[in-house]
């Protein structure tokens, strides 16, 4: 199954995934995406990200490398195809953390993937969020934070929603969405077994 988190910058995706996946070390392979950003302070080339030149990143997109990809606050991300069509094909669960755009190009090619939103308590918290982080420069700031109001407006088309106000308690939602997702694709891979059967 593919997973997928998208929400404002700043509401905690990073934060969430971290903890969901402290708890549940085999379950959910994280997809590393592609970006030309600078790799922050503490950010590891080939963990949190593959930091390609811009040239790079065209060439990926114009091989067919990418599952998806958006320009982002004047840079590139995307999600290297390949890895996702192995670990599919090997029937891994693989979880996604991306912005909108991408999510919706996510969504066409790959109908049966779970979109969940994040969203903020309110916006006076996602900026501080972004402040006390302290990674990004005012403008920038408030480049994520004008996006962060169109990119809310798309949260109708994701299958669920979150509210990250408290970490733990966001965790063991997204947890919980995940948990019945995989069952009902269970049960409905046994009914069609049973079909099949006869
Ligand atoms: N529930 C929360 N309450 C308070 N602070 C939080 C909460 N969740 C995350 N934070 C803090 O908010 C900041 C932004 O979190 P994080 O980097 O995980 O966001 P993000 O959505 O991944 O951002 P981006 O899309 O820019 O990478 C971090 O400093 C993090 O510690
Ligand atoms: N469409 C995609 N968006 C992605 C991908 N990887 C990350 N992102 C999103 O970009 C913004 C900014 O990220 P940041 O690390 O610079 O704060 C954020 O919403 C990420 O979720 C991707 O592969 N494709």
């Amino acid at each position: 199954m593919l997973f997928l988190l998208s929400g404002p910058s700043g509401v905690g995706k990073g934060t969430v995934r971290k903890a969901l996946f402290k708890r549940n070390p085999h379950e959910l392979l994280y997809s590393i995406s592609a970006t030309t950003r600078e790799a922050r302070r503490n950010e590891v080339d080939g963990k949190d990200y593959f930091f390609v030149s811009k040239q790079k990143f065209e060439q990926m997109i114009n091989e067919g490398q990418m599952l998806e990809y958006a320009q982002y606050v004047d840079q590139y991300y995307g999600t290297p195809k390949t890895w996702i069509d192995e670990q599919r094909q090997q029937g891994n669960d693989v979880f996604m953390e991306i912005e909108v755009n991408g999510a919706m190009q996510v969504r066409a090619k790959v109908p049966d993937a779970i979109l969940i939103f994040l969203l903020p308590p309110d916006l006076m918290q996602l900026r501080n969020r972004l402040e006390l982080r302290g990674t990004e420069s005012d403008k920038v700031i408030d480049e994520r934070l004008k996006t962060a109001r169109q990119e809310i407006l798309m949260m109708t088309n994701y299958d669920y929603a979150v509210v990250n106000d408290k970490v733990d308690k966001a965790v063991k939602k997204v947890q919980t969405i995940i948990g019945a997702e995989r069952l009902k694709a269970k049960r409905l891979a046994n009914s069609y077994i049973k079909i099949l059967e006869g």
